[in-house]
């Protein structure tokens, strides 16, 4: 990285949870030139006077710079660009720049644009640059990615059936909670004064398990030192990808020991596929208590279809994950295997590639109860043997990629896995 490169930070977090506090709590305390960029929907509360005390440009209107009309998570993503190109190409003086997104904000897309947008990135650009047509700025880098949580209302809203709207996209709070905990450098605990140090320890054992990278640091009223929220050198776009718990419990399985504070994880494998029926039960009465699944499984109603699933709070989604190599075309198959040949030692004579892995994070889970009621969704040895087409299947129909195109559906460029992901309340 350039010496003189401005490092960004950006602060994420649900409606509420203190993203303003905190940046007005860094611009009072600061000794840095800060220009501030906030993504507000409503009014915004950053204190102007405060931004123009702690930085040498001369004109207020400008080192505060909001954008209101939409989000940078989404349509915004070019503006958000703009505005920090334009920031940075004019003579004015500041030594880092804050970003406050819109409590609405999913954290990825913002660092995906911003890594893009700063032509620092190892992804692949053109597809980005097509569709935006924005030319990668020089000059910054994205820093820090901090999510601000609030400690009072974190169980309330990893249990709220809550739906937000982001731009028409909507989606569940506890989602967008653990989306935002997932992909962040820091993690702020807020409104810790609301919470005994029973409850903040548990909430701690939680994100620690849910992000076992980012630096957690507790906070009231957003009093933070600065310092560990700027310049810090701790974004990386690969690793903050690869760093939500459930990435790291899926590969490397291992039953965690009971926690003090009873937050554990378990991980579900099976070599037979789940009764379409039972398991759509199952997802229906998801137990509360599980506050993270992901993985991905095999239903007897279809033979050649890997389906993923996603549950984060109350929101529970499936969505296409490919197809299993053995139901590939013989030469795809072949070429897939001599590229991955850890799967020949898993490759099961009758079933293939086919099976169920799922990893799920919660507290005070029954691992041998959660394990039971999982096992019982597998198919009997008597119902191996049946018809399973005649098997109801609630499960939602994805759209399949042309007979003869052997591209596997999650990568099909007309309906991606993301596009047809599908919030099941599969009971209505
Ligand atoms: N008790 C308590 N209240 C807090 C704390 N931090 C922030 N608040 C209050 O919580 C409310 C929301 O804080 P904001 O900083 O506006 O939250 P935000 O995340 O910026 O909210 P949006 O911009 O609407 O997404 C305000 O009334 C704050 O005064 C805290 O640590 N303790």
């Amino acid at each position: 990285m350039e010496d003189d490169s401005i490092p960004v930070t950006v602060l994420s977090g649900t409606l509420g949870a203190g993203k303003t506090t905190v940046l007005n709590h860094m611009l009072s305390e600061t000794d840095r030139d800060l220009a501030v960029l906030v993504n507000d929907m409503g009014e915004v509360n950053v204190d102007a006077d405060r931004v123009a005390e702690s930085s040498d440009i001369a004109d207020e209107d400008e080192e505060l710079v909001e954008l209101s009309n939409g989000c940078i998570c989404c349509e915004l993503r070019g503006d958000l660009l703009d505005a920090i190109g334009e920031l940075t190409a004019s003579d004015r003086a500041f030594d880092a720049l804050v970003v406050e997104s819109t409590g609405v904000a999913e954290p990825l897309p913002v660092a995906q644009t911003l890594t893009l947008g700063f032509d620092q990135s190892d992804l692949d650009p053109t597809e980005f640059y097509e569709e935006t047509g924005i030319e990668p700025l020089e000059g910054c880098h994205l820093d820090t990615t901090v999510t601000v949580v609030d400690a009072h209302q974190f169980h309330e809203a990893m249990q709220s059936d809550e739906i937000l709207d982001d731009d028409g996209t909507e989606k569940h709070l506890g989602d967008l909670l653990v989306e935002q905990v997932e992909f962040c450098d820091v993690l702020l605990l807020n409104k810790c004064d609301l919470v005994d140090e029973e409850r903040l320890a548990k909430i701690e054992e939680t994100l620690e398990m849910l992000q076992p990278r980012a630096k957690i640091v507790r906070t009231e009223h957003g009093h933070v030192d600065s310092e560990e929220l700027l310049e810090t050198d701790r974004f990386d776009f690969e690793e903050a990808s690869q760093s939500a718990g459930w990435i790291r419990e899926l590969q490397q399985p291992h039953e965690t020991a009971e926690e003090e504070h009873g937050v554990t994880s378990l991980v579900f494998e099976a070599r037979r596929p789940f009764h379409p029926e039972r398991f759509a039960d199952l997802l229906d009465e998801f137990p509360d208590n599980v506050v993270r699944s992901k993985g991905h499984f095999w239903i007897a109603s279809r033979e050649d279809d890997v389906i993923t699933v996603n549950v984060a709070g109350q929101s529970v989604r499936v969505a296409p994950g490919g197809r299993w190599l053995d139901a590939l075309p013989a030469e795809e198959r072949e070429q897939q295997l001599e590229a991955n040949p850890e799967l020949e030692a898993v490759w099961h004579d009758r079933w293939g590639d086919r099976n169920v892995r799922l990893v799920l994070i919660g507290t005070e889970m029954d691992h041998d109860a959660l394990r039971a009621d999982l096992a019982d969704c597998l198919l009997t040895d008597a119902e191996l043997e049946e018809d399973w087409s005649t098997y109801e299947d609630r499960f939602p129909t994805f759209e399949r990629p042309d007979e003869d195109d052997e591209v596997p559906a999650e990568s099909d460029g007309d309906a991606t896995a993301e596009d047809q992901q599908e919030e099941i309340g599969i009971a209505d």
